[in-house]
């Protein structure tokens, strides 16, 4: 069966699913095949539970032709699928990348441009090669701009996922150490995430930039840009005012105040502010988008445990944003212990010991109350400081929290997803 035909189909679906555990009744189940288990064993069930087609690549599983759809290769089928579908919606799509802030610049985007247009975005970050089709599958003929965030760890993902998504416009939030066991290097990193803007100009569609980065800046010269940012030149200037609880803006004399945590997020704000402004959404209802936007998932959030302030930044971690993290925390005004606990930096590949000394020489040049090393990599490092201690685990971290006592004292806590230290708030 060919792409349009099971387009059609799609179309008559309530919309496409890959997962049997979270069935979408009267859905179209497409039968991945993943680390632990091959999809098409669950076309069946899917069926019986509610599906109104299952896409298989293994004929076997295909009992009955009115309810299963074969195909050569189902992650290829659910792709090109996607992006038929896109090219059968009228709608504006705005791509979304870069090692840090892709989920916090799409979910303001979205915020912003909600407030005058219908919008869609990426669901939380599923961003990769199966996620980016299931959020173009989930926009329907009402969607007027689709907001879709893009993640890679290899070279020529994002130039794929572009294929699929074909953006109208495109935006790096920046270029950082993130993920380099497979870029190799900052180059590499470069390369990998400007395969937006390659995609971009090739089909000469607009790149929003920021123009006080200087490798975005490579690109200012190009036609279809609308750059914002604190340099001069920008389209849109912007000021980056906030203090080191919450970041802010102010454009036009007037203040966008988050209710994120870090002045690293000022960018994330302006760009989402920038897009408001190039489609025109009325200004207040920009300022409003900002305000009241609550970060989720332990992503540059503040919160209370007791008489304690916990800067919960425990979603992910990089050498790039472990070291904005920790730069925001020095510098924030108070007299109360300031307490820092860090987990390992994951897939950083081969500088994985160099970045995480790095992290423990600018821990040493701070004067924090105590900090928490937990991780491989932070063990394997080397200090003479006593008020910088190491765990072998996590557990072992957790126990050492349990017995101490913290009254009125700010904690930063971040590492790799892997290590889930939002499970250590318990504990404190
Ligand atoms: C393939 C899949 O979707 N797997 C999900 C599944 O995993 P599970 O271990 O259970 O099974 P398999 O993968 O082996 O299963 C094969 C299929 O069988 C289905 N199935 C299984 C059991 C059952 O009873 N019924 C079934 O139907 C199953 O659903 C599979 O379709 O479930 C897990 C738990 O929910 C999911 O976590 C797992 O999802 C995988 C990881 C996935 O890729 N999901 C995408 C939708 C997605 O976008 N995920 C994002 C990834 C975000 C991310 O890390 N981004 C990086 C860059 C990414 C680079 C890219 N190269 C990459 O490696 O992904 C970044 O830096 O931003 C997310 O999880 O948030
Ligand atoms: N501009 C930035 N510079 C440095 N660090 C940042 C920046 N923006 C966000 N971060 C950090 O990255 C963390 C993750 O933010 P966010 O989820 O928005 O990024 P992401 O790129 O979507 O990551 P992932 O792809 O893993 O979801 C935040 O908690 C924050 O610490
Ligand atoms: C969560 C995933 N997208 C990611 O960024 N992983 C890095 C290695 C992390 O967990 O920090």
């Amino acid at each position: 069966m060919n792409t349009a035909q099971i387009h059609q189909r799609f179309l008559l679906s309530s919309g496409a699913f890959t997962d049997t555990r979270n069935i979408k009744e009267n859905g179209i189940y497409f039968a991945l095949r993943g680390i632990n288990f091959n999809g098409n064993n669950f076309a069946r069930e899917a069926i019986e539970k509610g599906a109104r087609y299952a896409v298989v690549d293994e004929e076997i599983y295909a009992t009955n032709p009115e309810h299963f759809i074969v195909v050569k290769d189902v992650l290829k089928a659910l792709q090109d699928l996607a992006a038929f579908h896109r090219k059968y919606l009228n709608l504006t799509i705005i791509a979304i990348t870069g090692s840090n802030g892709k989920t916090t610049t799409k979910e303001l985007t979205n915020k912003v441009l909600s407030k005058k247009y219908r919008t869609v975005a990426t669901n939380g970050n599923l961003n990769n090669h199966i996620g980016v089709p299931l959020t173009l599958l989930s926009m329907d003929e009402e969607t007027e701009i689709g907001i879709v965030e893009m993640g890679a760890n290899h070279f020529k993902e994002i130039a794929r996922l572009a294929q699929i998504a074909m953006p109208d416009y495109g935006y790096i939030t920046n270029f950082g150490k993130a993920h380099l066991e497979g870029f190799g290097n900052i180059e590499g990193v470069i390369q990998a995430k400007s395969e937006l803007y390659d995609h971009l100009k090739k089909n000469m569609r607009l790149i929003f930039l920021n123009a006080d980065d200087p490798v975005q800046r490579e690109h200012f010269n190009y036609k279809h840009t609308f750059s914002f940012g604190t340099a001069e030149d920008s389209r849109v200037q912007f000021t980056y005012s906030g203090n080191q609880s919450y970041a802010s803006v102010n454009f036009n004399d007037t203040d966008f105040k988050s209710k994120i945590t870090g002045k690293h997020n000022a960018i994330n704000i302006a760009a989402a502010v920038c897009m408001g402004l190039y489609f025109k959404v009325p200004f207040n209802e920009i300022k409003n988008a900002i305000e009241e936007y609550s970060p989720a998932n332990n992503r540059s959030q503040i919160t209370k445990k007791g008489s304690n302030t916990i800067f919960m930044d425990a979603y992910n971690a990089n050498p790039t944003s472990m070291h904005a993290a920790i730069s925001n925390f020095q510098e924030l005004e108070t007299t109360e212990p300031k307490i820092v606990i860090l987990g390992d930096m994951l897939e950083v590949g081969s500088s994985a010991d160099t970045e995480h000394q790095v992290i423990v020489n600018q821990l040493e040049n701070d004067d924090f109350t105590e900090c928490y090393l937990v991780g491989e990599h932070f063990n394997r490092t080397q200090t003479n400081r006593s008020t910088i201690i190491k765990f072998k685990s996590v557990e072992k971290l957790k126990e050492h929290l349990q017995e101490t006592k913290f009254d009125n004292c700010h904690i930063l806590i971040k590492g790799s997803r892997k290590l889930a230290l939002e499970n250590l708030l318990e504990a404190i």
